[in-house]
């Protein structure tokens, strides 16, 4: 097992805009996100939950602070080194989906090989759709499919990279309770059966209760932190 943490962030700080607009976002969160954990970030709105996901998953620049990923620290990083770093190394599930819809599911999940310059094998979809229980939609474009599957495929072309880190935030907000429970399990076994490292962003306390940990923002720092002690006491049975 790797000793490093999937995700370190060291005193992040952001502050959205500037002089009489600025806003304080995340003012010094410090946190390790252990490899082969699912951890929930929740905290009630606009305490910072999503500018969190943003910048350790590079997809936001924080104002102060260290975010590595797999040991690899991404502030050093220019904006092309980083571009490249994330689709290999970080996968981002969204509320919405965001799947292309004149892309079959197939295509979908193979974007981001071939954006980092691949050509992937079919195979390499197939698997990921597999692991979500698609693996015979791969012919389907996001129409033809329900919200819980097109939220399945996305999940699918998050882990397609195989990557350090799959950032989900809100992913059961735009689905109804049946669908949503399916993803949290599904997200839950990527966890336990393939040892991914799952960070999610929640409103929902029913979804947080599939997480190991659960950490609550207040005012862009870290009100609580709990760990999911029946869960863990089932694992060690
Ligand atoms: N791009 C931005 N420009 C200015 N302010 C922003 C920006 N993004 C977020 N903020 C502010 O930063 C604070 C934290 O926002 P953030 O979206 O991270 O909170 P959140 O906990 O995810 O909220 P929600 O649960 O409503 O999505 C809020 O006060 C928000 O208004």
């Amino acid at each position: 097992m790797s000793a490093e943490p999937a995700v370190r962030i060291v005193d992040l700080r952001k502050i959205h805009g500037t002089g009489t607009v600025a806003v304080t976002a995340l003012d010094g969160i410090t946190l390790d996100f252990p490899a082969g954990t699912f951890t929930a970030i929740m905290g009630p709105s606009g305490s910072g939950k999503s500018t969190l996901a943003q910048c350790a998953a590079g997809l936001d620049r924080p104002t102060s602070g260290e975010v590595a990923v797999d040991g690899v620290l991404l502030n050093a990083m220019d904006e092309t080194e980083l571009t490249v770093f994330r689709r290999k190394r970080i996968g981002f599930v969204f509320q919405a989906f965001n799947l292309l819809p004149s892309l079959t599911a197939e295509e979908n999940v193979t974007l981001p090989l071939r954006l980092a310059g691949a050509r992937p094998t079919p195979g390499r979809a197939r698997v990921a759709l597999a692991t979500v229980g698609l693996g015979d939609r791969a012919g389907s474009r996001p129409s033809e499919l329900s919200g819980g599957q097109q939220q399945r495929v996305a999940i699918a072309r998050a882990l397609v990279t195989a990557p350090a880190i799959v950032f989900a935030d809100e992913p059961t907000g735009a689905l109804d309770s049946g669908s949503g429970r399916d993803v949290l399990r599904l997200l839950r076994s990527l966890v336990d059966e393939h040892r991914h490292t799952v960070i999610m962003v929640t409103h929902d306390p029913v979804a947080a209760a599939q997480a190991d940990r659960v950490v609550v923002l207040s005012d862009g720092r870290v009100a609580e932190e709990r760990t999911a002690e029946k869960r863990t006491a089932e694992k060690a049975r």
